[in-house]
């Protein structure tokens, strides 16, 4: 579990990044932190793995104040996937992955036996283990950011707009790879986006924040959707209009549900009896998306 408590960052004299933020993150879920630019977000994660220390208040990991850790020890136990994946130009592939478990002191052999494995794990052939990054498409470039982040087998895994810089497909891909590691990995997960779908499709728990990091509500997906605490956060969720806010139209054969352009969505049928009084799955984008065809 990762606790932020009261916790302000200023930079220099300029304005408050972050103001009395407090938060827990539970373990082994996703966590987003989802907001417009300069919200905070990124100095949020970062005050994580102490590339960035608060200017007052506590973070705690498992109860033991990160302060008291040693900033490079810390960093290299926590894993850090950015938007343009980081990886060094001048190592392959298979270096670039195993870099941080050989500098943890793992040997080199069983570094690199171990990287393999992890491209299997994100799902890239091993055929390009002896490539250089430039020679990688943008995907793949960033399911070996992902693979690095992993390599040192963190608890915990830090993602700051990883599928940021990659085309609609692509990063449609990569948000189903990073479900998937997660049913199978069990990691502590935060998430960084301004995308709300991104939010809404991976986070457990979404934390949608306003400037100053503050935050303007916290909640499952279904929790967000089904009851937006502010006038900001249903603008920014676009719970009142385009493809979330669904409506039902009777038709001579039965009854569609169109979206807020008036385009048809689906047909609405029974829904499964197990999800029906789940507080969890009532409303949830899930539930609608398993009831229209
Ligand atoms: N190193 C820095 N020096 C000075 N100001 C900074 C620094 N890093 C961040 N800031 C400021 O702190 C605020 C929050 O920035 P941050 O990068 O955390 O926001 P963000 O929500 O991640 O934005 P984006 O989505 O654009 O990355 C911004 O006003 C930014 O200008």
């Amino acid at each position: 579990m990762i606790e932020f408590r009261s916790v302000t960052k200023q930079f220099g004299d300029g304005p408050l990044a972050v103001e009395d933020f407090s938060l827990t993150i539970p373990s082994r879920k996703t966590t987003v932190l989802v907001g417009s630019s300069g919200s905070g977000k990124t100095t949020l994660l970062r005050m994580i793995n102490r590339m960035v220390d608060p200017s007052s208040g506590v973070i705690e990991i498992d109860g033991e104040s990160i302060l008291d850790r040693q900033p490079v020890a810390l960093r290299r136990s926590i894993g850090y996937v950015m938007q343009n994946s980081g990886l060094l130009p001048h190592l392959r592939v298979i270096d670039n992955v195993a870099t941080v478990p050989v500098l943890n002191g793992v040997p080199k052999k069983q570094a690199r036996a171990q990287a393999l494995e992890l491209l299997d794990t994100v799902g890239l052939s091993r055929d390009i283990a002896d490539r250089y990054p430039s020679q990688l498409s943008g995907g793949q470039q960033q399911r070996v950011g992902v693979a690095r982040g992993l390599a040192a087998d963190p608890n915990i895994l830090l993602m700051d707009e990883p599928f940021g810089a990659v085309d609609p497909i692509v990063r449609a891909e990569l948000q189903q790879e990073i479900i998937r590691l997660q049913r199978e990995l069990d990691k502590t997960v935060v998430f960084v986006t301004h995308d709300i779908d991104e939010a809404f499709l991976l986070g457990d728990q979404v934390v949608i924040l306003e400037k100053g990091a503050r935050i303007a509500q916290l909640g499952s997906p279904s929790e967000i959707l089904a009851d937006p605490a502010s006038e900001f956060v249903a603008d920014f969720i676009g719970a009142e209009r385009g493809k979330r806010a669904l409506s039902i139209r009777t038709t001579a054969t039965g009854s569609v549900l169109v979206d807020g352009d008036g385009r048809t969505a689906g047909v609405l049928v029974d829904a499964p009896a197990d999800t029906v009084n789940s507080p969890d799955t009532v409303n949830s984008p899930d539930t609608v998306n398993s009831t229209v065809a």
